[in-house]
């Protein structure tokens, strides 16, 4: 079957998707490519946070998936909205990567380093990790922000680290050398809802997708992000809320964490078992928003 696939034009969107590209043409299928800048990609001229609505990164693949320009999409899911367009459904959700966020610095940074980041979820969970530092805005892809950092500089003033998902940096295979990488646990910065995940997506009618890619699912991976995502619809959704979730499966069921950073203060809940709807029922009365 010819297949023909869209993502984001980033290298990041290219690299992740290379998995299932390969599992599919070992399967038989010839898979054409198609990249796509969205609006959040060529808007780059200030913090994320404003200017950013649902689907920001997404809308214009799904609109091409509708119209049939293509018929695959493949997306870092933390970025996608939380309610899509009819006629779109999930072809599959692989294995995910390491869901934890990094810290990646120089290795000359100051006592009182300067930090990169445009997330709110990032500034005021470090802000407590990392009393000391002080945070600047900044946008690019993964690689352009690693070059900032080996750079030192960042709109000519000094910048010593940023953070990244370890996701991204894995997949990217970025050369690290010479900087120091401090993996955050969940208790000091708790990821993005499902950070590290991918979702593909196709037409809903499109059957002969939905049975190529089945063995490519994670069912686990699935329902630990419909979870996390669930906390996320609960608090009244939006891709830029400060808020961590973070579901795993530890014997007996699963373990579902959730910190809201506002302004004066983290908000964390926790909740664990085996009924989805009650775990994150449980989490939100915690948070108590
Ligand atoms: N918001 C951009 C974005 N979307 C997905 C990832 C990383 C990979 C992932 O979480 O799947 C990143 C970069 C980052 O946050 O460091």
């Amino acid at each position: 079957m010819k297949i023909t696939l869209g993502t984001r034009g980033s290298l990041l969107a290219v690299q992740q998707s290379e998995d299932l590209v390969a599992h599919l043409r070992a399967a038989g299928h010839e898979i054409l490519w198609k990249r796509f800048t969205t609006h959040g990609d060529q808007w780059l001229a200030g913090p994320l946070g404003k200017e950013e609505g649902a689907g920001f990164f997404t809308k214009e693949l799904e609109d091409a998936l509708l119209s049939k320009d293509v018929d695959l999409l493949i997306h870092s899911f933390k970025d996608v909205a939380l309610d899509r367009p009819a006629g779109i459904v999930t072809a599959c959700v692989p294995r995910r990567e390491d869901s934890a966020d990094w810290l990646v610095m120089r290795p000359d940074a100051p006592e009182n380093p300067v930090i990169g980041t445009s997330s709110e979820r990032r500034l005021r969970f470090l802000s407590q990790a990392l009393p000391k530092a002080t945070f600047t805005w900044i946008r690019g892809n993964v690689p352009t922000r690693l070059q900032r950092v080996k750079d030192g500089v960042l709109r000519d003033a000094p910048l010593h680290g940023t953070v990244l998902a370890a996701a991204g940096l894995r997949r990217l295979g970025l050369d690290l050398t010479g900087l120091t990488v401090r993996p955050f646990g969940p208790r000091e910065l708790l990821p993005a809802p499902a950070q590290g995940a991918l979702l593909a997506e196709c037409r809903a009618e499109d059957t002969a997708i939905l049975e190529a890619l089945k063995d490519f699912h994670h069912p686990l991976t699935r329902t630990c992000v419909t979870l996390e995502r669930g906390v996320l619809r609960g608090i009244g959704g939006g891709c830029q809320q400060p808020l961590g979730a973070l579901c795993t499966q530890e014997p007996g069921g699963f373990h579902l964490q959730a910190a809201f950073a506002g302004p004066d203060g983290i908000r964390w809940a926790e909740s664990r078992g085996t009924d989805e709807d009650a775990l994150v029922a449980e989490v939100l009365r915690g948070l108590g928003l």
